[in-house]
């Protein structure tokens, strides 16, 4: 490393100071923490960024957000080359990166890295790193520490994209790296314009039914609120009523938001008696996530909550359907006909209801660790993979050869037999392919797909709900010493230790009917995580309350000071 490099390392470092007594570490989604003690992670992750964008010679992106978190909390993570997440394999050094005590130690690390990862670090190859956030008051700080870290690598320059959802910078990320225009408004284009070629596409049978076109939709007082307000003025058929905007001075994610319907399952802020019957819609504050409900009564605050599982079978039915379209034995011979491979991938969290559906409906359905980085991985496996986690994060990947098949496939359907039902399959796989983001889980894209299949199958959101009925079921938090005694097997759906505490849950579980329970350190919280599932309500809240009763006594404050 040259000598300029490592004084401008060791002269930024020394502005941050790491926190003292609290560690770090590069979680489901990124590092998360009080916004207060976040600078020096911040900074080096602006660092690390750097490096990621020297050692791929590509744009990657940094994202300052804690999405469902509360509004002091915020957060920073890497978008990888490809859109994604940051890879795996870097994420142990971020942990590292994020606790050196010392600029001296800090220095090591990375000089020891850059050697072991071959990371041209001389100050002649160039770095581009896209930066956005959230609407949290933390965030403009925070970026500044990411822009000081980043510009203490030679070489290295940041390009300030102001606050984006999560999902947008995600895209422009891979977009960027694609060739493609990586602006804002490039982004809305390409999301409004497929959107539209559905519309066109829809039967004329379901084109006149009466269907309610208006969506309200819950912002979370977070940035996708903002940002719907402009994609909707784009669309037409489809109207969208945006509440909790973040300019009514609703604070961000109280009482309101994806994270919060899904999991309380009641109404949330800025809905009242008189939106019973409406298909109302929830973003997460980074716009990741989204959920659908609607009011069943006037009397209550209880919800019909529509969730990313149904959202993940509304989408699997929609693309079957159009698989199965696409390569009916027609008047026409199919001479090179590619069967999809079509996947379906969820998480422990996923309703036990939906995933008997899916695989009732024919579909191959594959279980990961919770966290978009494990079911997007799995995904990216298939020709059409469609992951969903149960809170609403999720999207579909389609790949690149099995695109072009179809783009030629499409072309060939032109000349032969233009407007046939085969070629408007084929159009529409094309046209979900554009507005589906195919970088991450995207509540604006995933909001305007749903919408469209529901017109073009003519559905109401009961209708919908419809598809079956979810198993009741309870998610509780426990606050425990030190979450990371608790390991997990199975795509977590074990407990390996601490020992006997699975043997404890299955006793437990066992004596519910359809019961089924599982806990798992939390990636984002500090907190262990119960989830349970049995035929009743009651049984359910029974369930994740005696085992967040077994969680506490083999792992809580109680017990330690026993
Ligand atoms: C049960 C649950 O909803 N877990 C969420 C939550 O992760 P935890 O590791 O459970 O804290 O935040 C992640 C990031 O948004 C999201 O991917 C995940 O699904
Ligand atoms: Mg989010």
């Amino acid at each position: 490393m040259k000598e300029e490099q490592r004084l401008l390392l060791l002269h930024s470092s020394s502005l941050f100071f790491p926190p003292q007594g609290v560690k770090l570490s590069y979680g489901t989604a990124g590092f998360r923490a009080d916004a207060s003690i976040l600078k020096s992670t911040v900074h080096r992750v602006g660092i690390l960024a750097a490096l990621r964008s020297l050692k791929t010679q590509s744009v990657v992106g940094l994202m300052i957000t804690a999405s469902h978190n509360k509004v002091t909390d915020n957060g920073v993570k890497i978008v990888d080359p490809s859109g994604g997440m940051l890879t795996q394999e870097w994420e142990p050094f971020a942990d590292q990166l994020a606790s050196a005590q010392t600029p001296e130690a800090f220095l090591s690390l990375i000089t020891e890295f850059v050697e072991k990862e071959k990371i041209p670090l001389d100050g002649v190859q160039s770095a581009e790193i896209l930066l956005g956030r959230d609407t949290r008051p933390s965030g403009e700080s925070l970026l500044e520490a990411a822009k000081q870290g980043i510009s203490s690598i030679l070489g290295a320059i940041a390009l300030d994209l102001g606050i984006l959802t999560t999902p947008q910078l995600h895209w422009m990320v891979r977009a960027r790296n694609k060739g493609m225009k990586a602006t804002e408004p490039a982004y809305f284009e390409q999301i409004s314009s497929s959107f539209r070629c559905l519309v066109d596409l829809i039967p004329n049978e379901t084109k006149s039914s009466k269907m309610d076109n208006t969506v309200v939709v819950d912002g979370a007082d977070g940035v996708g609120g903002e940002k719907l307000e402009v994609l909707k003025s784009m669309l037409t058929s489809l109207v969208i009523e945006v509440r909790n905007t973040g300019k009514g001075g609703g604070l961000l994610n109280d009482g309101v938001g994806a994270d919060y319907v899904q999991k309380e399952k009641v109404v949330p802020r800025g809905f009242c008696s008189n939106d019973v019957g409406l298909r109302c819609a929830s973003l997460d504050g980074d716009a990741d996530r989204l959920v659908y409900f609607s009011l069943p009564t006037s009397s209550s605050r209880k919800i019909d909550l529509v969730d990313g599982d149904k959202i993940l079978s509304l989408f699997a039915l929609f693309i079957k359907e159009q698989l199965s379209i696409l390569t009916k034995e027609g008047t026409e011979k199919l001479d090179n006909s590619y069967h999809a491979r079509l996947g379906v991938i969820q998480t422990a969290y996923a309703n036990g209801a939906s995933t008997d559906y899916l695989k009732q409906s024919g579909l191959e359905v594959i279980f990961t660790p919770t966290g978009v980085k494990h079911l997007h991985e799995k995904a990216a496996q298939f020709d059409i993979g469609i992951y969903f986690e149960a809170n609403g994060h999720g999207t579909i990947l389609f790949s690149e050869s099995w695109l072009s098949w179809l783009e030629a496939r499409n072309n060939e359907l032109g000349l032969a037999s233009e407007g046939s039902e085969q070629q408007k399959a084929a159009l529409r796989l094309l046209s979900v392919s554009k507005l589906i983001n195919q970088a991450v889980g995207d509540a604006l894209s995933c909001l305007l797909l749903v919408e469209v299949i529901l017109q073009h199958k003519g559905w109401s959101i009961h209708k919908w709900n419809e598809l079956y009925q979810d198993l009741p079921s309870r998610q509780l938090k426990v606050k425990v010493v030190d979450r990371t005694a608790v390991a997990t097997a199975n795509a977590e759906t074990v407990a390996i230790s601490p020992p006997g505490i699975q043997e404890a849950i299955d006793a437990e579980t066992a004596k519910y009917p359809k019961g089924r329970c599982f806990i798992r350190p939390s990636g984002t919280e500090d907190v262990i995580r119960v989830y349970a599932e049995a035929s009743t309500q009651e049984a359910a809240d029974s369930l994740a309350g005696s085992v967040a009763k077994i969680v506490d006594r083999f792992l809580g404050f109680s017990s330690s000071q026993q």
